[in-house]
C-alpha cells in the first residue's frame, strides 16, 4: 500500500518502521502545520498528529476519497462531525484511542469487570494513567475509553480529573519521562482493592495496530473501530 503519514513524530516514525517491514511504501510525510499537501496519491492515510490538527487532516482525507486511520487523541468533541462527513462522502474512517492488540483486549476485560462489579456494593472505581512528559492531552484517550465503558456498565455518570464527586470516576493523569503508556483501573473497598493494569513497553504495539487497521480498511467504506478490525 502507498501510505501517507500525517504526523511524523514519535508515532509517525514508529509506524514508518513497521509499515516498511510489512512491505508498504511511505509516499508522504507531514509533520507540521501544512494545509497544502497532496493526499491523492496515497492508498491510505495514517494520522498521528496533534489534537488541533486531527480534524483538518481527517476532513482532507475523507473529502479526497482517501481512507483514513486516526490515532490522534484530544479532539473527540468533533468525532460525530467526522462520522457524518464520512457517511456523506461515502468514505472510510477508523479512529481508536489505542490501536494496540493488548489494550483492545484490556478494553474487553475492563467491560467484563465493570459488569461484574455493577451489582456489588462497597467498591468505588478509580483510574490512573501515566505517560511521557511531552503528551499534550490529559487524561489520555485510552483512559477516556476505559472510563466511558465503566460508565456504560455501572452507576457512575461521568469521569473527572480530580476526586470528590461521588457520581464521577476519578482519573489521575501522571506525566513521567519516557513512559509510553500505563493504564490502571482499580475498584477499592474498605477491605481490599481489585486492580487491572496494562503497561506498554514501547510504541510498537500501537504502530502495528494502526498499520493492520490501514490494511484492513482497504476497499471498504464506512466508519469502523478496532473491535471490527480485530473481530473482538
Ligand atoms: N491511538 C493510539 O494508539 C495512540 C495515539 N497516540 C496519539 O497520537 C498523537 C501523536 O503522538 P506522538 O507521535 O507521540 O506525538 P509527537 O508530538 O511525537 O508527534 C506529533 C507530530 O505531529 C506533528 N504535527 C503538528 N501539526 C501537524 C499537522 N497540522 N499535521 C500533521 N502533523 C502535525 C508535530 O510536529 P511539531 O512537533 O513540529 O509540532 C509532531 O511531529 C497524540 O495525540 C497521541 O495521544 C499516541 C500513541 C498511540
Ligand atoms: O500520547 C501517547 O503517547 C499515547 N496516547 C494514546 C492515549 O492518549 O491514550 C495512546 C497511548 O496511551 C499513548
Amino acid at each position: 500500500m502507498k501510505i501517507a503519514l500525517l504526523g511524523y513524530g514519535k508515532m509517525g516514525k514508529t509506524i514508518e518502521k513497521i509499515a516498511i517491514e510489512r512491505n508498504h511504501t511511505i509516499v508522504l510525510k507531514v509533520d507540521k502545520e501544512d494545509h497544502n499537501y497532496d493526499i491523492a496519491e496515497a492508498d491510505v492515510a495514517i494520522d498521528f498528529s496533534i489534537p488541533s490538527a486531527a480534524v483538518q487532516n481527517i476532513t482532507k482525507c475523507i473529502t479526497a476519497g482517501v481512507p483514513i486511520v486516526s490515532g490522534t487523541t484530544g479532539w473527540l468533541a468533533q468525532y460525530d462531525e467526522m462520522v457524518s462527513l464520512c457517511k456523506e462522502k461515502n468514505g472510510a474512517f477508523i479512529y481508536a484511542s489505542n490501536f494496540s492488540l493488548g489494550v483492545n483486549l484490556f478494553f474487553e476485560l475492563n467491560k467484563k469487570l465493570a459488569k461484574m462489579m455493577s451489582p456489588v456494593e462497597g467498591y468505588e472505581p478509580s483510574m490512573e494513567e501515566i505517560h511521557h512528559t511531552e503528551k499534550l492531552d490529559a487524561p489520555s484517550g485510552t483512559a477516556i475509553t476505559l472510563a466511558e465503558d465503566i460508565i456504560d456498565h455501572t452507576s457512575k455518570t461521568s469521569w473527572k480529573l480530580d476526586q470528590g464527586d461521588k457520581y464521577a470516576i476519578p482519573i489521575a493523569a501522571k506525566r513521567i519521562e519516557n513512559v509510553p503508556g500505563t493504564h490502571t483501573v482499580t475498584y477499592s473497598s474498605i477491605v481490599d482493592d481489585i486492580e487491572i493494569k496494562h503497561t506498554a513497553h514501547n510504541r510498537d504495539g500501537f504502530a502495528l495496530g494502526a498499520v493492520v487497521a490501514a490494511e484492513w480498511l482497504q476497499n471498504k467504506n464506512g466508519v469502523y473501530s478496532m473491535k471490527d478490525v480485530l473481530g473482538l
